[in-house]
């Protein structure tokens, strides 16, 4: 039997499992991907919010991407909690020697509010990280922080992936699930445009869709799928994933990562 492609997360735990590197290896396994991790925070949270974070140092996040990298192999990576400015700057610096295309999600805050990123580890992620990155995945909020672009509307949407580009990732995914309407995101590599939307969905249950998003993304970029292949994909399942999301806990729920199979899972 040969392989399966070998997808990487370089991000934090989350402990209540929706989003982080647990939603990351959810979403790889869902993909048909062998999905690997690279741990650089701990994250005490449930669907209520984030009660307590933990970076690990950077000899442990170099010691763990060696590890797999050297041994193991990958056909692509994804990054999501950074924590701080130098883990950003080790994680650059990593991903600038692998030979694999990079889904960067440039983590800030997380559904609730709390900070996952220091304030100073902006500034690496926009010159180091941004640089490396075959494609960036930026909420709103994100993408305001990266460029100072706010975007109101679709036109600001463009305006916000230019600003984007000029740090130097080959495309730009700008989110727009945090606008009214229909959930729109915008992919562009300066030349090409593409307007990918699904309908709006009313549930709240929604903890996890940026990692999942980015990590699906992935999985198709090591699959072989050209950058708007992979994206149309991972839009595809992350809408799925919301539209079964459900609740547990007293707050936001998560996506079903095994919505395609839930009917079998639950029968
Ligand atoms: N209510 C919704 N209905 C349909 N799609 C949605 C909804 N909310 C978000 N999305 C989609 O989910 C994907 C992730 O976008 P979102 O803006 O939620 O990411 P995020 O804020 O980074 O998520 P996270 O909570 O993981 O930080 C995008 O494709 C977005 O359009
Ligand atoms: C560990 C972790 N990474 C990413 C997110 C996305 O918001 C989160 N809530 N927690």
């Amino acid at each position: 039997m040969s392989a399966p492609p070998r997808v990487l997360t370089v991000a934090g735990s989350d402990s209540g499992g929706g989003a982080g590197i647990q939603a990351d290896l959810k979403t790889m396994l869902a993909f048909g991907v062998h999905g690997m991790s690279v741990l650089t925070a701990v994250t005490a949270q449930n669907s209520l919010g984030v009660q307590g974070a933990w970076e690990l140092p950077g000899e442990a996040v170099r010691a763990q991407y060696r590890s797999v990298v050297d041994d193991i192999g990958v056909q692509a990576v994804k990054t999501g909690m950074l924590a701080s400015t130098e883990l950003v700057e080790t994680v650059a610096e990593l991903i600038g020697g692998t030979d694999a295309p990079v889904v960067v999600d440039p983590v800030g805050v997380s559904k609730h509010g709390d900070s996952l990123l220091a304030e100073d580890a902006l500034d690496s992620l926009r010159t180091k990280l941004l640089p490396v990155a075959t494609v960036a995945t930026p909420n709103l909020d994100e993408v305001a922080q990266l460029t100072g672009v706010r975007v109101e509307s679709e036109d600001g949407m463009r305006r916000a992936a230019a600003a984007l580009l000029s740090y130097g990732p080959q495309w730009a995914l700008i989110k727009g699930g945090h606008l009214v309407g229909d959930a729109v995101d915008f992919l562009t590599d300066g030349s090409e445009e593409h307007w990918l939307r699904a309908p709006r969905l009313d549930n709240r249950h929604t903890h996890g869709t940026g990692c999942t998003l980015a990590s699906a993304i992935a999985s198709g970029l090591a699959k072989g799928r050209s950058v708007p292949e992979a994206v149309a994909a991972a839009k595809e399942y992350v809408t799925g994933a919301i539209a079964a999301g459900f609740a547990l806990g007293g707050g936001i729920g998560p996506v079903d990562h095994a919505w395609r199979w839930a009917a079998g899972r639950r029968a």
